[in-house]
């Protein structure tokens, strides 16, 4: 069995976060194993109050899941302050973790900030660089790139900038364009668009928790980054066409829609 860890902040609406994650890998069948960063009190509505993990307690459970069950592929996800964020890398490093996604995690889709204003530098000199790649959303790209997002033609300008500052390769999505849920994933220099059809489904929730942690358990399973990405967002584009509709703001995605149907 193929092991995948999760390092991400816990979402009580279990749609995004910790639960989007752990659900996730279950329906790759992956065995799934998660470090959690801080809890959040949130639902489809917002975000109601954070509770940051101290970083030796993120430490103490990254030396208890490394020791024993080694993970395939590491997922990074919410990661609130910079103590936390040098924990993680100093961590990775130390136990030569491979096949590292982080999804640079700022912003809800419900518009809370789940990012502290010290953790960004953190976030892009020490977590960026240890990844084999990031994936931002079009409002991350803005901030990690310094320019404004709009078209394709601007993802991959902004993509270009945002993989020589981290080395690393950039998978941009696209979801937050209009008309398009296309993802571009930027590497050496070499731009592949992941095209999409966009699903007409406001209950976003989780996406991009789910596409990082679909991509993350596609690389466990020994697929290159091209057919992981691509497996990846066949997974998202069903589970999002499956329509369900919880809560009374944005509500989930079907995880398991591969598994009840
Ligand atoms: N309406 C949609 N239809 C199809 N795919 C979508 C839709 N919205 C988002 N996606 C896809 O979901 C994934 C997450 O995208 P995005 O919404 O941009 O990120 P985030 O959830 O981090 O804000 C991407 O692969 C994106 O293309
Ligand atoms: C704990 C936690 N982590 C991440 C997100 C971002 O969610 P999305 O995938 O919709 O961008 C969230 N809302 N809560």
């Amino acid at each position: 069995m193929k092991t995948v860890l999760t390092i991400a902040g816990s979402d009580s609406s279990g749609g995004a976060g910790i639960q989007a994650d752990l659900k996730t890998m279950m329906a790759h069948e992956v065995y799934g194993m998660s470090v959690i960063t801080a809890l959040t009190a949130q639902n489809t509505l917002g975000v109601a109050g954070i509770m940051d993990a101290t970083p030796e307690f993120v430490a103490q459970q990254l030396d208890c899941v490394f020791t024993d069950i080694r993970p395939d592929a590491v997922k990074i996800g919410m990661v609130s302050n910079a103590d936390i964020i040098r924990v993680i890398a100093e961590k990775l490093n130390e136990y030569k973790a491979v096949n590292i996604v982080v999804d640079p995690v700022m912003v809800a889709t419900s518009g809370s900030s789940l990012l502290n204003d010290d953790a960004g530098t953190a976030l892009k000199t020490l977590l960026l660089p240890l990844a084999d790649v990031i994936t931002p959303n079009v409002p991350e790209a803005e901030v990690l790139s310094g320019m404004a997002i709009h078209t394709k033609a601007h993802m991959l300008q902004a993509a270009a900038i945002i993989a020589q500052a981290a080395n690393t390769s950039v998978l941009l999505k696209g979801g937050h364009l209009e008309d398009s849920a296309d993802d571009l994933l930027y590497t050496d220099g070499v731009a592949h668009w992941f095209e999409a059809e966009r699903i007409a489904n406001p209950n976003t929730h989780g996406t991009g928790c789910t596409l990082s942690s679909a991509i993350a358990s596609n690389l466990a399973l020994g697929h290159s980054m091209e057919r992981s990405i691509q497996n990846a967002k066949a997974y998202i584009t069903g589970a999002l066409r499956d329509g369900l509709d919880l809560g009374k703001g944005k509500g989930p995605l079907n995880h398991a829609y591969r598994l009840w149907r």
